[in-house]
Parts: C-alpha cells; structure tokens; sequence
C-alpha cells in the first residue's frame, strides 16, 4: 500500500522562502488528509513542491507506490484551461500521459465511470473553453483522477461547486481513496468539510505547519482562534458530524485595515 511522509519539507519562490520545516507522520492509501490555513499560508506552495514543481529543502518520501513517475498528481486551484479540446479529448489526452497512444476498452472504460461518477457526461462533447468555472472545475478533477494516482494533490478541488456538488465530490473522492487505496490531500476553507471528509488535517500558518492530527482533535475552538481569530464554537449536528459555528470576529482578526466593528443590531428603514 502506498504511503507518503513529508521530511523537513520547505519551498521558495526564487530566493524567498514560503514554506519551512514541514515535518508529517506517514499517510497511508485510503486516507484523506485536509490542508487547511489561511490565505497565503503556503498551502499551494507546499502542494507544488510536494508535486516536484518547486524547489526546496526536505524530503518527500513516497513509498509502496504503483505508478512510479506518475504516483503523484497535483490539480491546481486554477483550472482555467484555452486549449481547444472536447472535455472527453482533454480526459483522454491526460489518461494517456506518459504512456503509450494507443487507446484500449480499459481506457475508455475509466473515463465513462469517471464522466458518470463527477455528474458530467452531458458536457462530454462540450469545449473546454465553453465551460462555466464549476464545470470546467468537475472536467479537470476528472482528468486528474483517470490517471489513477496513487497520491492526489487537491488544492480547493470544490470551490467553484454549487452545495450539492461540493458534498458529492468529496463522498466521492473519500470513497474512491478508500476502494484505489489512495492518499488524497485536500486543501480546503470550509473547516466543516473537513470535518466531515477528512481523516487528518494539517494546518499550515505563515508557510509552517502548526498542528497535524485527526481532524476531530486538530480543528479546536483554540485552534480557530489562533490561527483564524475567531471564536468559534465545534457543534455536533444532528448525526454527530462537528460543525463549525462562528460566534465572532476578535479584535485581532481585523482583516481589511478597518479594524474590527460588531455587526450592526438595526437597520435603517427608509421612511414612507
Ligand atoms: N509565483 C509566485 N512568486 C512569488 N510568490 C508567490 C508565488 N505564488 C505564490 N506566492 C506567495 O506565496 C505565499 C503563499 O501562497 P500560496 O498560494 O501557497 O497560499 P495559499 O495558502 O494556497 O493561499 P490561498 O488560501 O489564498 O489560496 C503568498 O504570500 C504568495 O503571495
């Protein structure tokens, strides 16, 4: 089974170094680990340099791998894509990377499952570049994942998605980690999906990792106040899944240079 492990790991864009002294116990095939910070922690940077498209200290170790060279795959954040190509031709063409052209019953086989699985066999035939952003979002998760990686790289897979999909994609992915005994690395802002998909979360402030665990131990009121300034309570709904309910913006946490203003208790209606 596969396994990755992260080893003193840091990244740098040129000379600046963004990321530093990441250091992760092994994630085995089957688990689904969230990335979570806030903006411009780091946690695209890291994701490119675990992918090998940057440079930096550390080491990646990946081991019990079935793909060799293509174990790893890395779907970046932006999925804008010019080329002139059918949504089935551009999930061909990265099925089909690194390897021979021809096309056999098993290639065709993953795709259509995949097309079905991801809701968008209606676009199959569609151009890339006449996609909405969702759409185009669901095109690239399945070209990522007819390449059957063994470790997927997944940086804010669903933030283009509508409510329902962003639930059917990650029961999605987490179920497809566990049957391919996959590690899918997540990197998310809703703190909630976390919850509820992820088996570990990392958490990346200023480019370090600051906490790493199971999800359940890692996302705290106190973590959400040190790391995001809020106060925020973890709430068990309904079928036991802990929710995240943000109380409040502490003073601290003043984002836009306003400083912080408690919400207005009344509005202004106009008179008659
Ligand atoms: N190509 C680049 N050259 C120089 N600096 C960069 C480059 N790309 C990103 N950075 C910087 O690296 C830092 C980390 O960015 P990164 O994209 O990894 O953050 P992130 O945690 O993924 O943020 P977000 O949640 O906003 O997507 C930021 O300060 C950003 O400005």
């Amino acid at each position: 089974m596969v396994s990755i492990r992260l080893d003193d790991l840091g990244a740098r864009y040129g000379r600046k170094p963004l990321v530093q002294d990441v250091t992760t116990p092994a994630f085995a095939g089957g688990e689904v680990v969230a990335v979570i910070g806030p903006n411009a922690a780091g946690k695209s940077t890291l994701f490119k340099r675990i992918a090998g498209l940057l440079r930096g200290p550390g080491q990646v170790h990946v081991e019990g791998a079935r793909r060799g060279r293509d174990a790893v795959c890395y779907m970046p954040q932006d999925t804008s894509a010019n080329a002139v190509l059918t949504v089935y031709e551009s999930i061909l063409l990265a099925r089909k990377q690194g390897s021979s052209w021809s096309v056999g019953d098993d290639d065709l086989g993953r795709i259509d499952e995949t097309l079905e699985a991801l809701g968008i066999a209606d676009i199959a035939f569609k151009n890339i570049g006449e996609l909405s952003g969702g759409q185009r979002q669901l095109a690239s998760l399945a070209q990522m994942l007819v390449r059957d990686p063994d470790v997927l790289l997944m940086d804010e897979p669903t933030s283009a998605l509508d409510l329902s999909r962003q639930v059917e994609v990650l029961t999605y992915m987490r179920s497809l980690a566990r049957a391919r005994g996959m590690v899918v690395l997540i990197a998310l802002h809703d703190l909630n999906h976390a919850l509820r998909f992820s088996d570990h979360t990392m958490v990346i402030a200023n480019g370090e990792l600051i906490a790493c665990g199971p999800s359940h131990d890692v996302i705290t009121p106190a973590l959400l106040h040190e790391v995001y300034h809020v106060e925020a309570r973890i709430e068990p709904c309904s079928r036991g899944i802990g929710q995240v309910i943000v109380d409040d913006v502490a003073a601290k946490g003043k984002t836009f240079g306003i400083g912080y203003r408690p919400p207005q208790t009344s509005m202004k209606v106009p008179a008659e």
